[in-house]
């Protein structure tokens, strides 16, 4: 047995949670929470209308801790955030629920919904159509689905539930494999690159870049992971590529928002909101 990767060791633990968390609440339970849950507002269509424009469409991500960087801000408060992103000109919220490896929690992406108007994805690790239902039932209006952590049987379930439940995805692919793999799989719009190996953490905006000629032109690319200046934004706006998730950089900064704008909004005049001074 070879030593088990990070993915690997979160995989292992979330079978555990999960299984965990069935005992707890059932599945028909969850469903009903899901089937009462605030509507949907449109993860997808948000990022291609603001990407049409060939405007920034900017995840901003809410997280505290990454098992590679530990903790990565000590004052955290998931609606003081997502209020200064909204302000910042994010296009949609990208929260942290896994407890283990990056100390998140379902009731961070309840606080930060309800504290702005904008479309959150639930950033966890998904394995069974129990965590997407779950996912709605929390309020979620996306998922996200890990191509290196799924066989295509599981990539075709999840998506199916999260259709039933009105939830958009954002897959997301590593290497030349996975992206075969998701395109032959699923016919969802959005195409996350996540420039992190989730096996061995390293980071290369190359990532994108040399997947990007092999992405039908119909699949809106979202380049994840590992943008930390203008130089980074840039590089990609002259390859094309509109939307992004962004986590560490807005997370060290004081004002998460305020990043966001000088980042992706350099020409904008940033008028001072009450968010920031919180
Ligand atoms: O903090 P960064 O380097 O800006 O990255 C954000 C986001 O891409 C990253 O958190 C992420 C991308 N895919 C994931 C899957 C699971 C957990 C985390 C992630």
């Amino acid at each position: 047995m070879s030593i088990p990767t990070v993915l690997e060791k979160i995989l292992a633990r979330k079978v555990e949670e999960v299984a965990a968390r069935r005992a707890l609440v059932s599945l028909a339970e969850v469903e009903r929470e899901a089937r009462a849950a605030d509507a949907p507002r449109g993860f997808a269509r948000a990022l291609l209308e603001q990407a049409k424009r060939k405007q920034p469409a900017v995840i901003a991500e809410i997280k505290k801790a990454s098992p590679s960087k530990g903790v990565l801000r000590e004052h955290f408060v998931p609606a003081d955030i997502a209020q200064s992103y909204q302000a910042g000109g994010a296009t949609c919220l990208s929260v942290l629920t896994d407890v283990d490896f990056f100390q998140g929690a379902d009731r961070y992406l309840q606080e930060a919904r309800g504290a702005c108007a904008l479309p959150v994805i639930r950033k966890d690790f998904m394995i069974d159509p129990y965590q997407v239902v779950e996912a709605r039932a929390l309020g979620a209006d996306c998922v996200l689905l890990i191509v290196s952590a799924l066989d295509d049987g599981q990539m075709a379930e999840l998506a199916a539930t999260a259709k039933a439940f009105d939830l958009d995805v954002l897959v997301e692919v590593h290497d030349g494999e996975e992206l075969e793999r998701a395109l032959k799989t699923l016919d969802t719009p959005l195409l996350g690159i996540n420039n992190r190996n989730l096996h061995s953490f390293e980071v290369s905006l190359e990532t994108t870049l040399d997947l990007l000629p092999r992405i039908p032109r119909e699949r809106l690319v979202v380049t994840e992971s590992g943008i930390l200046n203008r130089a980074d934004v840039e590089l990609m706006a002259i390859n094309e590529v509109h939307a992004f998730l962004v986590g560490e950089a807005f997370m060290r900064a004081e004002s998460p928002g305020a990043e966001l704008e000088r980042l992706f909004f350099p020409e904008r005049k940033r008028v001072v909101s009450q968010a920031d001074v919180d």
